[in-house]
């Protein structure tokens, strides 16, 4: 690295990125810059060029075009190609599967890079220390790999990788091999390692709820471009495509196809919304969250019979799954609900859409 930092540059930028593999283009003119400290998600389908992008922000892979700056300095750049490589970006990599060196007991796993930096003995030692008490460790220092579990493994992965204080750790799908409690767990310790060591965190997920859960900074990418990037409340709380609208939030939320019939917006013939809000088109997409959905008639509201699919209880609530047709529609009932599958149960809408879109997906503000 060259360039000197400037104390006000973005701890990553990401400028015009596009990644193409022969004719096919991976990553699509990314741009994302992110604060010192931050928890960037990499959110998207799988095949929506997550690790892609996380591999050009590692160096092992270079751009087509554009560029990719640390604190102010290009590491890549179409121009350039990778221009710091990987080992010299102060960035560590977590994978999936952890590469842990068998023949080497945990603490020589964790010792090994800072043996690589050439670190002093003392200093390298008091190091191990550190992280395998930061990670909660210190216990298995002596084991070898094939000693301790899974989850285990995965803490010694993290701990090797940041035990050479690297300002940017990158994450591919880090906690995908755990089972499920396990993954929770590993959720909250890693947002407290994050907390600890200060340094900008980029973590690729097809997860979107661990994805809320941990970000500071959210992207969603869907086919190899960013749908929406921003804090997770601000995606939740103001979709900009239908695409970002339904991959995000637990319960999934409800996009309604309507079309202009005289000054309503209708589906069937029910009227959801005056016409007005969609800008004088003759199609859109009404957005209603599960909990603007209710099972059963509500006087004064719009209401059309469903077919019931499943049902499951959520906190003293439970969420219904009903037909429209080959529309899905997942509505709330306020106490314990169960049906028949295809039986018919009534919907109702018991407040305006929450937003609309056009019939190609693009927010229509209001
Ligand atoms: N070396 C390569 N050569 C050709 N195509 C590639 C290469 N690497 C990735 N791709 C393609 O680029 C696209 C994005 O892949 P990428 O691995 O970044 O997706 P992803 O979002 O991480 O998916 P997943 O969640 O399944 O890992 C895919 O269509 C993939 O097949």
């Amino acid at each position: 690295m060259n360039a000197l930092a400037t104390g006000t540059a973005d701890a990553i930028k990401i400028r015009s990125l596009v990644k193409r593999f022969g004719a096919f283009t991976a990553v699509k003119d990314v741009n994302i810059s992110v604060p010192a400290g931050s928890f960037l998600v990499l959110v998207g389908p799988s095949g929506c060029g997550k690790s892609t992008l996380l591999r050009m922000l590692a160096g092992l892979e270079s751009p087509s075009e554009g560029e990719i700056a640390f604190v102010g300095q290009t590491v890549s750049s179409g121009a350039g190609g990778v221009i710091a490589d990987a080992g010299k970006r102060n960035a560590g990599l977590v994978f999936q599967s952890y590469a842990l060196w068998p023949h080497m007991t945990v603490a020589g796993n964790i010792a090994w890079p800072l043996k690589v930096a050439r670190w002093p003995r003392d200093k390298r030692e008091q190091r191990v220390r550190e992280v395998l008490s930061l990670l909660g460790i210190d216990t298995l220092a002596e084991r070898y790999p094939a000693e301790i579990s899974g989850g285990q493994q995965q803490r010694v992965a993290i701990a090797r990788t940041i035990a050479p204080q690297p300002s940017i750790l990158l994450f591919d799908e880090p906690l995908s091999n755990l089972d499920a409690k396990l993954r929770i767990e590993m959720r909250s310790e890693l947002m407290r390692i994050h907390r600890a060591t200060g340094a900008t965190s980029v973590y690729v997920t097809h997860d979107q709820v661990e994805a809320m859960t941990m970000a500071t900074h959210v992207a969603v990418l869907n086919n190899g471009r960013v749908e929406q990037f921003g804090k997770p409340i601000d995606l939740l709380r103001n979709p900009q495509t239908t695409f970002v609208a339904t991959f995000l939030g637990t319960p999934p939320a409800n996009l309604i196809p309507v079309h202009r019939a005289g000054d309503g917006l209708v589906f069937g013939d029910m009227v959801l919304a005056p016409a007005s809000v969609a800008a004088g088109r003759d199609d859109a997409q009404l957005l209603f969250r599960a909990e603007d959905v209710s099972v059963g008639a509500v006087a004064g509201a719009p209401s059309l019979m469903a077919r019931f699919a499943e049902a499951a209880p959520i906190a003293g609530r439970t969420m219904v799954t009903a037909m429209v047709g080959d529309l899905r529609v997942t509505a709330m009932a306020d106490s314990y609900f169960t049906a028949t599958p295809g039986e018919p149960i009534p919907l109702s809408f018991i407040r305006t859409p929450d937003a609309v879109f056009a019939a190609t997906g693009e927010r229509i503000q209001q």
